[in-house]
């Protein structure tokens, strides 16, 4: 674990562009979906700014809207009210080819369950977010991260061929790869054992701490919602107190 955080340390990276005052801004945000005797409402009015390089965790009870103003946030889903700015970008003013565009651009996503491509090596899988942008150099850039990771041995390896973690830090490699402003994490350590989710922990926040990286992680590991200088608190989709760490 130490090797890998030391190893990451080694090589600093930037994310291309970071130029806003505030990584996120969220207004008002709602999310509202039919049900066959009315709606539910998943979120409502939910309104913070995140400013670039912090690190924040979204923590509330199951079932409370976490994983859907992830969503929201990174571009994947979009509001029934409300507005999200990413880095400058007004995501509601976008149709879904130019959520894609800033997606590319300005965010990686990490997923609980890992959503690798089975068919796909690790550094097949880590360089696809590159050919989807277009890059000419992908095998360079995927190869640099996936020894970042800690994984430099492991590049012709499918995902069946990889323990939980291991998956687990190709999907940050591939999350990272394009030099995001904004890392989006789902649970990052959910399926994962302790050790091993201490072991991811410590690689997010190397990647922030030498990147300046935003990390946004929903996660109910009360010891990784410590870690991070803010807490969101989701109940019953509305947001109930925004906390700061102590410095
Ligand atoms: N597309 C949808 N259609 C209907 N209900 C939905 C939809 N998406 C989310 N929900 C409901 O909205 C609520 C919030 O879901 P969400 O996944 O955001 O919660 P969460 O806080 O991330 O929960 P958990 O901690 O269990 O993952 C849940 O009751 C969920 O069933």
């Amino acid at each position: 674990m130490a090797n890998r955080s030391a190893a990451v340390a080694e090589t600093p990276i930037r994310p291309d562009s970071a130029t806003s005052t505030f990584a996120l801004e969220v207004s008002g945000l709602g999310k509202r979906v039919p049900l066959p005797s009315g709606e539910l409402t998943i979120l409502d009015g939910v309104d913070f700014t995140i400013a670039q390089g912090d690190t924040v965790a979204i923590v509330g009870a199951s079932g409370s809207g976490k994983s859907t103003l992830l969503s929201l946030m990174a571009g994947l889903d979009t509001p029934s009210s409300g507005e999200v700015v990413l880095d400058g970008e007004v995501l509601s003013a976008l149709d879904e080819d130019g959520r894609a565009r800033v997606r590319g651009a300005k965010v990686g996503f990490v997923f609980q369950n890992f959503q690798l491509l089975p068919s796909l090596t690790a550094w097949e899988n880590v360089m696809l977010p590159l050919e989807l942008r277009g890059d000419r150099e992908v095998e360079s850039p995927a190869r640099a991260i996936l020894q970042q990771v800690g994984l430099g041995e492991r590049l012709g390896h499918y995902p069946r061929q990889l323990s939980g973690g291991e998956q687990q830090r190709v999907a940050l490699a591939r999350a990272f790869v394009t030099r995001p402003s904004l890392l989006f994490a789902d649970e990052p350590t959910g399926n994962l054992d302790s050790r091993t989710g201490q072991a991811i922990i410590e690689l997010l926040f190397a990647l922030n701490a030498q990147a300046g990286t935003t990390l946004v992680l929903v996660t109910h590991d009360e010891q990784l919602a410590r870690r991070c200088g803010q807490r969101l608190r989701l109940d019953g989709g509305r947001l109930v107190a925004h906390e700061s760490q102590a410095a």
